[in-house]
């Protein structure tokens, strides 16, 4: 199933500048490990924000729930997840 996620990065301006640059490299590791595996196979940065579109494929929601509260960052995200179901009009489907 494909999920469309957004997600808003919140980090508190005064937590720890190290504890902040271990935790983003270690979402940064987890994400890229997603992506090679093909759960993750879109992100986008969105303009001007600390934020993404990204899009999930996984097999529903308690595999997407379990991904995205693995995320090292998600304590300090908003998410917001809309599935995604085919368009009777696509031509690719
Ligand atoms: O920067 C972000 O959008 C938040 C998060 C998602 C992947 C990653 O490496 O960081």
């Amino acid at each position: 199933m494909l999920f469309h996620v957004r997600m808003d990065v919140r980090i508190p301006l005064d937590l720890d500048p190290d504890v902040r640059a271990e935790l983003v490299a270690r979402e940064r590791a987890y994400s890229q490990e997603l992506q090679r595996s093909g759960a993750w196979p879109h992100i986008w940065r969105i303009v001007g924000e600390y934020s993404n579109f990204s899009v999930f494929d996984v097999a529903g929601n308690d595999e997407l729930h379990e991904l995205l509260s693995g995320l090292p960052l998600f304590p300090y995200m908003d998410i917001h997840v809309t599935p995604l179901a085919t368009h009777p009009s696509d031509v690719n489907a």
